[in-house]
């Protein structure tokens, strides 16, 4: 078996790693740290659990421990793997991130929209992207790899075929998104009471959030050049999900969408493009590794709208980290990964 580490145990990506990997057949959970719950066991926090993990309990973060696993994933705030990933590499651990510590390419940019100086520019070279469905070769021999957010995934999945068929004007893009509240992680936070959060829905960052560059990154390197793009984020009421409603304004006469979404996913067993005229929802993905996409041109006009749906704990987040896992150890890319959603 595989051992693996996950730091930031507690969380919600984090209880979803040990959800998924319960049912990995390759992985074995070793060390699973959190501060503020040394000493608990995991089916005591997270009776969900019970009857998977029944010896494992949390642990305080020890370097020392994490190092004798094969792979450790960082379910943490930003910062912490910049602290850590370092000495793990070093001793021979891959890393898997799902903070944002390492996925902008630029520590100027990371420090401009995180607010505080990149605390490990020195491991930038090695880091990879680790959306699949871009970087597949590049993940396989990966060490460091840095999961894409929710949001940028929902987005870049949504609008990579468009842009790198060069059929969109790239300094014009509109990325609506709707997001539940596990998004912002599981710390008590006023905006997340159900008073606060339900019967309601507000934007949030229109001026800027921190997905945008990360965002931004990704099209453009679709695009072949810099993009435009207006990205304003949502809190609805639910719990988990995130609905993209993408829009372009198609520069050329496109011969067939449909086909060319079908074309580009085809390989992708976390990709599914619907068929023409649906319309997504987000429980329809609630739970599994997948990102529904529906492709709309209103009026044969020249606006396209993709709706693209995921969960932004599994697809946006776990999922797509056991993925990564599975590919940079050259397992079945489906193990661990293959439930459908629940419904209703
Ligand atoms: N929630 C989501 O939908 C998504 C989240 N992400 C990213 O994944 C990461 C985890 O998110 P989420 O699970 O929601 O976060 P949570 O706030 O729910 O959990 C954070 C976890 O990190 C631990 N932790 C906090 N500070 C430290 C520290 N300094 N050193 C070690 N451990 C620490 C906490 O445990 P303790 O304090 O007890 O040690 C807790 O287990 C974040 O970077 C987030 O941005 C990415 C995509 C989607
Ligand atoms: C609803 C909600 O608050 N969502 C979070 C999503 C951020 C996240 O989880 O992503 P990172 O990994 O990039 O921090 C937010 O908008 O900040």
């Amino acid at each position: 078996m595989i051992k693996v580490g996950i730091v930031g145990g507690t969380g919600y990506t984090g209880v979803e790693l040990l959800r998924l990997l319960a049912c990995h057949p390759h992985v074995a959970v070793d060390v699973i740290t959190s501060r503020s719950e040394a000493g608990t066991y995991v089916s005591e926090l997270y009776p969900n659990l019970r009857g998977h993990y029944d010896d494992l309990a949390f642990s305080e973060p020890d370097a020392e421990q994490l190092a004798s696993c094969d792979a450790v994933f960082f379910a943490t705030p930003h910062g912490v793997a910049h602290a850590l990933a370092g000495e793990l590499l070093e001793r021979g651990t891959r890393v898997i991130d799902l903070s944002a510590d390492f996925r902008l390419r630029d520590s100027d940019e990371w420090s401009h929209w995180y607010g505080e100086p990149h605390g490990a520019p020195e491991l930038l070279d090695q880091a990879v992207y680790g959306l699949p469905e871009v970087n597949r070769e590049r993940i396989r021999q990966a060490r460091l790899v840095a999961v894409p957010g929710c949001y940028p995934t929902a987005v870049q999945l949504g609008l990579l075929p468009l842009l790198e068929a060069g059929l969109i004007d790239a300094d014009r893009i509109i990325a609506d998104c709707k997001s539940g509240v596990t998004g912002a992680g599981r710390g008590a936070k006023v905006p997340s009471l159900l008073a606060e959060a339900s019967e309601s829905m507000k934007a949030y960052g229109a001026s800027g959030h921190r997905h945008l560059p990360e965002i931004r990154q990704g099209l453009a390197d679709a695009a072949g050049r810099p993009v435009g793009l207006t990205f304003v984020p949502h809190l609805t009421p639910m719990i988990r999900g995130i609905h993209a409603t993408l829009y372009g304004r198609l520069t050329t006469e496109p011969d067939d969408l449909q086909a060319l979404f079908e074309r580009r996913f085809a390989n992708e067993p976390f990709v599914d493009v619907m068929p023409p005229g649906s319309h997504p929802e987000t429980r329809s993905v609630k739970g599994a590794n997948l990102c529904r996409l529906a492709i709309h041109r209103p009026g044969d006009g020249d606006t396209v709208v993709v709706l693209s749906v995921i969960d932004n704990l599994v697809k946006g987040a776990s999922g797509q980290a056991v993925h990564n896992l599975n590919l940079m150890l050259g397992l079945d890319e489906l193990a661990g990964l293959d439930a459908p959603a629940i419904m209703p």
